[in-house]
């Protein structure tokens, strides 16, 4: 089972309400919500306020991809928010192991992403404990970059260490340049959360790019 995760950062920022509502309806089971800092990443977004005042919009899930220093001071404010998913850089957490727990103490489930350059293994101790585990296939940042190839081996290393740890609930994410193209690579590496900002919101028919992908 494929959860197609639109990423609203490639979404008419003043219309965001509206672009959610369209993706909802369109078959999407997930929103997914690119914080950044312009710290941790050359890029700034929007934070928790802009989460809060969408809420009320949709039922789906939402999916926090923080991409922020000091990720663990923004876990009370998304809880409060109404986030499902938190998903922060393993780059960004000293005290990874510390940062997990607080996301489950705020009762939200854990993610932990790995910038393309960082190997699945620094994760092995920690692999039993999280939720999901995000692949970067570009470098975090920008929507509509090129999918980076490396990235379908790391897919499948995320898969084999959750395997191996007991922690077959947790699922394995991909964002970043997932399209009608990468998109089946993905899939058959193991990934069953798909992100997609530019194909999603960049598509004329937008129900049928994310029926192509959840297939
Ligand atoms: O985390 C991200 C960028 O850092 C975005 O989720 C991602 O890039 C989605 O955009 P696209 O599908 O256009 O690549
Ligand atoms: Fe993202």
């Amino acid at each position: 089972m494929i959860t197609v995760c639109p990423s609203i950062l490639s979404a008419d920022f003043a219309k965001l309400a509206e672009e959610i509502q369209d993706v909802e309806k369109k078959g999407a089971r997930c929103i997914h919500l690119d914080l950044m800092d312009g710290h941790f990443v050359p890029n700034l977004t929007f934070g928790i306020p802009v989460v809060q005042a969408v809420r009320k919009y949709t039922q789906l899930p939402f999916d926090a991809h923080l991409m922020v220093e000091h990720p663990e001071t923004y876990i009370d404010g998304l809880a409060a928010a109404g986030v499902t998913y938190v998903t922060v850089h393993q780059e960004a957490c000293v005290h990874l192991d510390r940062v997990l727990q607080a996301i489950h103490d705020a009762h939200m489930k854990a993610g932990v992403a790995l910038n393309p350059a960082t190997p699945v293994t620094t994760l092995e101790w920690v692999a039993a404990q999280v939720d999901l585990i995000l692949i970067m296939s570009v470098n975090p940042g920008f929507g509509g970059q090129r999918f980076l190839p490396y990235a379908v081996e790391k897919i499948k290393q995320a898969r084999a260490l959750l395997d191996a740890s007991g922690n077959t609930c947790a699922a394995v994410q991909v964002d970043g340049g997932i399209n009608r193209k990468t998109a089946p690579s993905v899939k058959a590496a193991g990934a069953t959360f798909l992100v997609a900002g530019s194909a999603i919101f960049g598509a004329s028919d937008r129900a049928e790019i994310i029926r192509f992908l959840q297939a």
